[in-house]
């Protein structure tokens, strides 16, 4: 038997749907999906089968004009996923078509397009009628000379076969790189802290998600079959903290609820988790934080 196997990178402005593509394309949920921008913040991989073939998606950050440490960070870790990949699928959003973020990833795939295989997914295509779409391709190939366009709603399923039988078929021939079995590469703990941040950031008004972050600072197997996780939420003010917390505890209290199921079911055991919060005005700062989130402190220099 031949096997193929290699790496995608999805790249796009925020919000583009690389996260939902992701996890369609793996049949479960691995990466954090919102309708807020910048939700993603490392690499994430994702591994799907298709035949004989070995497809494995690197979700990136969004690619926006960064403006401090983090988004900086972030930003270099979707360009890098997209320099090491085998085939890069530029991700835009079809309602919006080509906007100022758009024009400038397209000057970037100028760099790293070279000697690389380029396809354009135009996402979304639930929301705008067909006429548009044709424009918008055109528009697009006109600019960049992409391998290929399927026009897609990650969402809803609409032509995401055709695009993973086309990169099945344009990836290496080689052995597989992951167990067959194995989804995701993003260890277990940083999976459960996403999950938290999910979570808080759909229940979190305004700037406050992009203000804080989550780690799993402790994961116990117990005899039962059961795990014990310890997770700290780092925010950067005391009233931050208040707002986390909410009435009585009830926004922590709903988090936790809904990150723990998630959880229970990704893991299918049961999980006791335990959230505390921690200021530190200067977390973003902190190159431990960055690590611990997948991301390159020293990329985040200005
Ligand atoms: N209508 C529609 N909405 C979609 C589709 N794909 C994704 N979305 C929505 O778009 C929003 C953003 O999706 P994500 O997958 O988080 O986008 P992303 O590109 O990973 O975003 P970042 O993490 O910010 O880079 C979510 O609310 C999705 O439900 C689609 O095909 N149709």
């Amino acid at each position: 038997m031949t096997t193929r196997a290699g790496f995608i990178a999805l790249i796009g402005e925020p919000n583009a749907g690389k996260s939902t593509l992701l996890n369609r394309m793996v049949g479960a949920k691995v990466s954090i999906v919102t309708h807020k921008v910048q939700t993603t913040r490392a690499r994430i991989r994702g591994v799907a089968m298709e035949g004989d073939a070995q497809l494995v998606f690197v979700d990136t950050p969004g690619l926006f004009k960064p403006r401090r440490r983090l988004d900086r960070a972030m930003v270099a870790a979707a360009w890098g996923g997209a320099a090491d990949a085998d085939v890069v699928i530029l991700m835009i959003e079809a309602h919006r078509g080509i906007t100022e973020g758009v024009e400038r990833i397209l000057e970037g795939l100028e760099e790293i397009g070279q000697g690389r295989m380029i396809a354009l997914a135009i996402n979304k295509i639930d929301k705008v009628p067909s006429e548009k779409l044709l424009a918008l391709t055109s528009d697009l190939n006109a600019r960049y000379p992409f391998a290929e366009t399927f026009m897609i709603s990650a969402e809803k399923g609409h032509g995401v076969d055709d695009l993973r039988k086309w990169l099945a078929s344009k990836l290496p021939e080689g052995p597989w790189l992951y167990p067959e079995d194995q989804i995701a590469d993003l260890p277990l703990r940083m999976i459960a802290a996403e999950m938290t941040r999910e979570k808080l950031t759909l229940r979190l008004h305004q700037e406050l998600p992009y203000q804080m972050t989550v780690e799993t600072e402790n994961w116990e197997e117990r005899k039962d079959g059961s795990a014990k996780i310890d997770q700290i939420i780092y925010v950067m003010r005391d009233g931050h903290k208040g707002i986390v917390l909410g009435k009585k505890g009830e926004t922590i209290k709903a988090v936790s609820q809904a990150a723990r199921a998630e959880l229970e079911e990704f893991l299918d055991r049961k999980i006791h988790l335990f959230l505390q919060i921690k200021v530190r005005p200067n977390w973003l700062e902190e190159s431990e934080r960055y690590s611990e989130m997948g991301l390159d402190f020293k990329d985040g220099n200005a």
